[in-house]
């Protein structure tokens, strides 16, 4: 194994934010090998906005995890922020949103995003602030004493947004954030994370099934097939920053979907 990158650090431009290499990763299970990801070269600079999309099994929650340093490449070389991906957890260089909110049910709203920063060992008065401010920033402000329960799901995960911005982190890995929710809250929720995008400059890995959330997001596609996983296509997306849901009528927009699309249809076998 050859994840760790404190030896040969690889070459980074400045603001580059993610630098992955020749990176596989191999799940050993009891049927055999499964792998996950194979031959993933890909490069994610400041500030920028990148979706991966592809068909279920190819790998990109892994590929998320290992950003993350919950999954340990079997190849390859990876770092975050200049240093190796386990380095860059230590460091608390990221914030990670899952698929289903992730609540703590007998904590309120504002005891959840203040979670981490008592970890942290931040003071109260100070947290106090960074809970306010980040529920501002998701919209949620008034809703610090409520308990998860008594929010709707687009509130609750707006909520775990808010607790992974918390500490400020540069990076935001989300996967599939808004996959459980209905079109129109899922519509609204994209508008508000692509204003909160557009005010903070974070940079942020989102995990997607949907064409038309990936294109309305992104500044970067990439395109994933299975079996391995590998990445397929990586497509730039130069929509202008301060757009809106309307956007997704236009011939820009439906010139990048249909990329994707043929993209998709390419790289997946459907014989299974
Ligand atoms: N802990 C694990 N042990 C063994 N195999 C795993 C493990 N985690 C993932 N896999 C396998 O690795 C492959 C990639 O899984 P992964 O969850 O990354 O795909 P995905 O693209 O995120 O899928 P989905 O869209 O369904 O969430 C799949 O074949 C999966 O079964």
């Amino acid at each position: 194994m050859n994840a760790d990158a404190t030896a040969t650090p690889l070459h980074q431009e400045e603001d580059s934010v993610v630098e992955i290499k020749g990176l596989s990763l191999t799940f050993e299970t009891n049927d055999g090998p499964v792998h996950a990801l194979s031959d993933i070269d890909l490069s994610i600079n400041r500030g920028e906005f990148v979706s991966f999309i592809g068909p279920s099994g190819c790998g990109k929650t892994t590929l998320l995890r290992a950003v993350a340093d919950l999954e340990r490449p079997t190849g390859g070389k990876l770092e975050v922020n200049g240093v190796s991906a386990e380095q860059a957890r230590l460091n608390r260089d990221y914030g990670y949103v899952f698929q289903a909110p992730a609540l703590y049910p007998w904590r309120t709203i504002g005891g959840n995003i203040s979670l981490p920063l008592e970890v942290m060992g931040i003071p109260k008065s100070e947290r106090q602030d960074l809970i306010a401010k980040n529920l501002e920033l998701v919209n949620l402000s008034g809703f610090e004493k409520k308990f998860p329960w008594q929010l709707s799901g687009g509130m609750q995960q707006r909520a775990s947004i808010a607790r992974a911005l918390s500490f400020d982190p540069e990076l935001l890995l989300m996967d599939e954030p808004f996959g459980a929710l209905d079109e129109i809250v899922r519509d609204h929720l994209n508008e508000q994370l692509l204003r909160l995008w557009d005010k903070t400059n974070k940079t942020v890995l989102f995990v997607t099934h949907s064409i038309p959330e990936a294109v309305f997001l992104s500044s970067k596609i990439v395109v994933m097939s299975p079996r391995p996983g590998r990445i397929y296509d990586v497509i730039d997306c130069n929509l202008p920053r301060d757009r809106s849901l309307d956007i997704r009528e236009t011939p820009e927009f439906l010139e990048i979907a249909h990329r994707v699309r043929e993209g998709l249809k390419e790289g997946h076998s459907y014989d299974d």
